[in-house]
C-alpha cells in the first residue's frame, strides 16, 4: 500500500488510537458480524449512519475500550483487503481527531470468520463512494517556492496518499513562474472536476481564485470593469493545503489548524461552507480579486517591503515587522467611504420614464468615514468577521460578512495586540486608533495628494510614499493602481470551501 507509512494504525494488541465510544442511534444495518483485531474479538456493524465497533469480552462490550469507534460514513475514507490472496483480512481507513484537533489517518486491519473480508470491504466502500460532497476528480495546482519552498515534497508525502487511498483521482500542475496560477485559472478547462485544490501560500489562493473567476465572467458574458454587474458563483469547491508562509485562509478554514493531512482529510470528508470573495475596481476598471483581505496603507508598504526581500525566505516577516516598528510608519490623507450589511442595496438605478440613461436616479447607501482630517495609517476590508468571544478570538471565514478594520496611527504595541487577535488571542478592550467597522460590505479608497508635491520637489523618501499611495494589499501581495482611486465590495456566500466551523462557533444547527 502506497500510503504505508504515513499513516497512523490502531494496534490492538498494545489498544492505542480509537478513542471514541459507539451511540445508541446507530442507523439501519446493513452489515454486522463478529470480527477479530489480533487477539481482541469485537462486533462491527455497518449500519446507513456509519462504522461502528465494540470490544467484547465474555460476551459483555467493553465499555471504555480504546478500539471502540462510531464512525460516521464521511469520516470513513476506505476498505480493502489484504493477506493470502487479499482474502484472509481487511482494513478500514478513517480519520480520527487528535486532541490538538488535528486530523489523522488511522486503519484498523481485521479478520473474520463468518463474513468475507472482500464482503466487508465491498459493503464499506459502496458507503464511501456516497458520501455527500466527497471529490471524486480533483485539479490540484501546487506553487513549489511557496513558504519554505516544501509544498511539492509535502504534497506527495502527506497528502496524494490520502487522496489515492479516498480514490479520488487527481491532474497536479506545479506552478513554473511568478502569477503561473493566476494564467492556469484563466486558461484551463475545469469542466469534471470537483474540487480545486491549491497548495501553496494565501497568494496562490487569490490567484487560482481570480483566474478561475474572471474565466467564468468572460465565459458568461458579464463585463468585468462595470462594479455593479452581477458576477457568476464557481461550482467546484476550492482547498487550501497550507504550503505557504503565513497560510491564513487556511487556518481560518479548518479550526485554527495549519496542518496538510488535516486539510487533506476534510476534502475527503466532503464538508464544504460558503466563504465571501472582494471584487476590486479602479474607476470604470477591474483590478481583481481578493478571497482574503484588501487594504491600503500600512499592511501595504510592510508586504511590499518583504516581496522586495523574498530572497531572506521566511525570515523576511520577522524583518519586515522589525522594520516597521522602528521606523516612522507613512501616514497619508483619504476620504472613506463604507457601506455596511443589510442596509439597501448600494447602487440603486432606475430608469428614467423615456429609458434615457441620463436620468439614473442613483440612491446610495454609502456611509462617510470621519476622522477629523487627521492622516490614516491604514485601512483593511476583510471577507472574514472577526468574533470577540469569552476567552479568545475567532476570526470567522464562514460568516458571509466582513469587516474594515481602520489605523489612524496605532502604537508598536497594539499592532502586537492586533496580531494576536489574529491568533486567536483574546485581546481586552479596544486598541487605541484602532476602528473595527463590523459588517462593512464594501469600501471606497480616495487618496488625496499635495497638489504642490511633485516628485521633483520632494525628498527621495517622500517620492517612495508617494508611490506607495498607488499601491493596494490584496491577500499577502501588493497590486498597483493607475490612479488613487479603488473601490472594494464583498460578495458574501460566494465559493464554496472544504473547512469547518470553528469550534468555539459551532452551534447545535451548525455543528459538524
Ligand atoms: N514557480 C514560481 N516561481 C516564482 N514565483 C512563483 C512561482 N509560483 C508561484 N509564485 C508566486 O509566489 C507568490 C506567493 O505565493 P504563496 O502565497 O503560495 O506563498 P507565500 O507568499 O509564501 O505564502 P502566504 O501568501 O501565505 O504568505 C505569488 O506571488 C506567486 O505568483
Amino acid at each position: 500500500m502506497e500510503t504505508e507509512g504515513a499513516v497512523g494504525s490502531i494496534d490492538a494488541e498494545e489498544g492505542k488510537g480509537a478513542s471514541a465510544t459507539a451511540s445508541d442511534d446507530s442507523g439501519d444495518v446493513i452489515l454486522s458480524g463478529s470480527v477479530q483485531a489480533g487477539k481482541k474479538s469485537l462486533l462491527l456493524a455497518l449500519t446507513t449512519n456509519g462504522v461502528t465497533v465494540h470490544e467484547v469480552q465474555a460476551g459483555e462490550k467493553v465499555k471504555d475500550s480504546s478500539l471502540n469507534l462510531d464512525l460516521p460514513w464521511c469520516e470513513v475514507i476506505t476498505a480493502e483487503t489484504s493477506g493470502e490472496g487479499g482474502k484472509s483480512k481487511f482494513s478500514i481507513h478513517f480519520m480520527q481527531y487528535q486532541k490538538d484537533r488535528k486530523l489523522r489517518h488511522k486503519s484498523l486491519t481485521l479478520t473474520s470468520q463468518d463474513i468475507e473480508p472482500r464482503k466487508w470491504a465491498d459493503a464499506i466502500q459502496t458507503q464511501c463512494q456516497q458520501v455527500s460532497g466527497r471529490p471524486k476528480n480533483l485539479f490540484v495546482i501546487i506553487n513549489p517556492i511557496g513558504g519554505n519552498g516544501k509544498g511539492s515534497q509535502m504534497y506527495h508525502k502527506s497528502v496524494a496518499p490520502m487522496f489515492k487511498l479516498a480514490g479520488c483521482q487527481t491532474t497536479v500542475v506545479e506552478t513554473e513562474k511568478s502569477k503561473h496560477a493566476l494564467e492556469i485559472g484563466e486558461t484551463r478547462d475545469f469542466t469534471g472536476f470537483d474540487g480545486i485544490i491549491s497548495v501553496g501560500g494565501d497568494g496562490l489562493y487569490q490567484e487560482i481564485l481570480q483566474g478561475y473567476l474572471v474565466q467564468l465572467q468572460k465565459a458568461a458574458g458579464v463585463n468585468l470593469n462595470d462594479i455593479d454587474e452581477e458576477f457568476v458563483k464557481p461550482k467546484i469547491p476550492f482547498c487550501l493545503i497550507p504550503a505557504g508562509s503565513s497560510n491564513g485562509i487556511v487556518r481560518y478554514t479548518n479550526d485554527n489548524v495549519r496542518d496538510a493531512e488535516t486539510s487533506a482529510l476534510r476534502v475527503i470528508r466532503g464538508e464544504t461552507h460558503p466563504t465571501s470573495i472582494i471584487t476590486i475596481h479602479e474607476p470604470g476598471k477591474f483590478i481583481g480579486i481578493s478571497g482574503l483581505a484588501v487594504g491600503v496603507g500600512a499592511m501595504t508598504d510592510f508586504m511590499k517591503r518583504c516581496d522586495e526581500l523574498r530572497w531572506m525566505g521566511k525570515s523576511r516577516y520577522g524583518y519586515g515587522m522589525l522594520r516597521m516598528f522602528v521606523k516612522k510608519k507613512r501616514r497619508f490623507r483619504m476620504q472613506m467611504e463604507y457601506l455596511l450589511d443589510g442596509e439597501p442595496s448600494p447602487i440603486v438605478k432606475t430608469e428614467g420614464a423615456q429609458g434615457d440613461t441620463e436620468s439614473l436616479e442613483i440612491k446610495t447607501g454609502w456611509h462617510q468615514h470621519d476622522i477629523d482630517d487627521k492622516p490614516y495609517v491604514g485601512a483593511t476590508l476583510s471577507t472574514f468577521s472577526v468574533k470577540d468571544m469569552p476567552e479568545c478570538t475567532v476570526i470567522d471565514p464562514f460568516s458571509c460578512s466582513g469587516d474594515l478594520m481602520v489605523d489612524t496611527g496605532c502604537s508598536n504595541m497594539g499592532i502586537i495586540k492586533y496580531a494576536l487577535m489574529f491568533e486567536g488571542k483574546k485581546i481586552n478592550g479596544p486598541i487605541p486608533n484602532i476602528e473595527f467597522i463590523k459588517g462593512a460590505v464594501g469600501v471606497r479608497f480616495k487618496v488625496i495628494q499635495d497638489p504642490s508635491e511633485t516628485d521633483e520637489n520632494v525628498s527621495q523618501a517622500r517620492a517612495r510614499e508617494r508611490e506607495m499611495e498607488h499601491y493596494l494589499y490584496v491577500d499577502g501581495e501588493v497590486v498597483q493602481m493607475e490612479g488613487l482611486e479603488v473601490e472594494a465590495r464583498l460578495k458574501n456566500d460566494f465559493v464554496s470551501m472544504f473547512g469547518c466551523i470553528a469550534s468555539q462557533l459551532r452551534t447545535p444547527q451548525n455543528a459538524s
